[in-house]
């Protein structure tokens, strides 16, 4: 009692925060940690009345818990129990409307831009939220976690991110399932107005990739002597951790990087998960074929990049009803009998029956049957339809990843003739290189709610409060 008395203000207001965290169930907000920036169109957060419309479908009424911006996009939806932080800031996301089935979300906050030794994000896949706004049946206002820094309406207002809640989620989903693949819109404040129909911005119109993936080559190091180009489409921060983890270091590529000219130089080349159709991506699949002619390293897909593998070997690829977004999609190992529980996040498929002489299809999923996978009879080449890095997700096919590091170990050692590849990447030009992407941060917009002296300007270098 006396030692509480002599402490300040401040040091009081730390240890009610730590006590807070730890043994209090209930937590608003975490004291003693940095509070991270504000973003392009971050609002205050808005609980008005909101609406959520699906194009040609139902008008679902609910309440604001996000930023106060209207958006629209395709409307997908996660069956995942967990991981709404890894899903939200996944690049693959982007342009799209994330509908929740799990019914509550928010209930353990939003994690801190802590970063890892390597210099990846610990709890996102990518620097801010991807997805164009979020959908929930009921939203936790109240969250608790340790790692937690801020409440997941928070985090969507800081990002310009709309949110709504108190719409049945259940109903959503029977109708998307059933129209499949469908545009939607969230409004906050007023009544949808049906004039504004032809409004419904079509992400499948755009080149997402583009958007996504880094402006110029970064360069993330390992303790390993192995290294790996990975084409960034949108690459989530545990691709590259599951391979900078494993020895290899990266250094990661626009994703219309001329790779082929480059790839002699590297032990394997990867490509990774991105957003939208994959058909956008014709100089990518271009320089992929040419790499397939010229490379004898290993080379690994994963979502994305493997239905850019496929178009690169003569594959077509097929927009599936209403697409496969899970953490517990069992995917059958068509060379080991075996089935691997798996993580999801796609709306486009590989058409097996296109794939060419000298490709057999690996995995298959065992609920609809779509291909997960595809690999080379005789090169070191496949791909996943699935996410062996998960997060979130369990890590059953993680063992792709150890498989992928051996081959690449293999080619370092024994090269294309037996000779040891020499050489490590150049000191000097790895220094040069970002250690992050480049040019993907939103640039700060001035809006109705950035005004000077507004709460952009002085909302969140306040005190954050804890409930003790
Ligand atoms: N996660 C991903 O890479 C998604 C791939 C692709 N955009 C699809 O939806 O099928």
């Amino acid at each position: 009692m006396m030692a509480t008395r002599m402490l300040n203000q401040h040091s009081k207001s730390l240890l009610k925060g730590a006590l807070g965290k730890r043994y209090l169930a209930t937590v608003t907000g975490s004291s003693g940690r940095l509070m991270p920036e504000i973003h392009r169109g971050a609002t205050p957060v808005s609980y008005d009345r909101a609406t959520f419309t699906i194009r040609g479908g139902p008008v679902y009424h609910g309440k604001s818990f996000g930023a106060k911006q209207n958006i629209s996009g395709e409307a997908v939806f996660s069956t995942a129990l967990v991981g709404y932080p890894e899903s939200m800031t996944d690049p693959s996301y982007r342009g799209q409307i994330l509908v929740f089935t799990q019914p509550l979300i928010g209930n353990y906050g939003v994690p801190g831009r802590d970063r890892d030794e390597a210099g990846l994000l610990k709890y996102f896949e990518s620097p801010h939220i991807q997805a164009a706004g979020i959908v929930v049946a009921d939203a936790a206002l109240q969250y608790s976690h340790w790692t937690a820094v801020e409440s997941l309406g928070d985090w969507c207002a800081r990002e310009g991110v709309p949110a709504i809640s108190g719409v049945d989620t259940r109903d959503i989903v029977t109708f998307l399932r059933e129209q499949g693949s469908s545009l939607a819109r969230i409004t906050i404040g007023e009544e949808y107005d049906a004039d504004e129909d032809e409004a419904f911005i079509d992400p499948e119109q755009i080149n997402l990739v583009a958007k996504v993936s880094t402006k110029a080559p970064f360069h993330v190091s390992s303790s390993g002597d192995l290294h790996v180009a990975v084409i960034d489409c949108g690459v989530k921060e545990n691709i590259l951790r599951s391979l900078v983890g494993r020895g290899a270091s990266v250094t990661c590529f626009p994703w219309d990087y001329p790779i082929h000219k480059v790839a002699h130089h590297f032990d394997g080349v990867f490509i990774s998960n991105g957003p939208g159709d994959p058909t956008h991506c014709a100089p990518t699949v271009y320089h992929l074929r040419k790499l397939m002619e010229s490379y004898n390293g290993p080379i690994m897909g994963i979502c994305l990049g493997h239905q850019l593998l496929a178009l690169a070997a003569g594959a077509r690829t097929i927009k599936l009803k209403y697409g496969n977004r899970a953490h517990n999609i069992p995917a059958l190992d068509l060379t080991t009998g075996r089935c691997h529980i798996t993580s999801q996040n796609h709306g486009y498929a590989v058409d097996v029956s296109t794939l060419p002489a000298g490709w057999k299809p690996y995995f298959i999923n065992l609920n609809d049957q779509s291909n997960e996978g595809i690999i080379h009879e005789s090169k070191p080449i496949m791909g996943t339809q699935f996410h062996p890095e998960a997060k979130g997700g369990p890590l059953d096919s993680s063992f792709l990843f150890d498989s992928y590091v051996n081959q690449v170990t293999e080619f370092r050692e024994k090269g294309i003739d037996g000779v040891k590849r020499e050489g490590r990447p150049n000191p000097l030009l790895v220094d040069l290189l970002s250690k992050e992407r480049v040019g993907v941060e939103p640039k700060p917009v001035k809006d109705a709610h950035s005004g000077p002296g507004s709460f952009v300007g002085q909302g969140y270098s306040k005190p954050v409060s804890v409930h003790a």
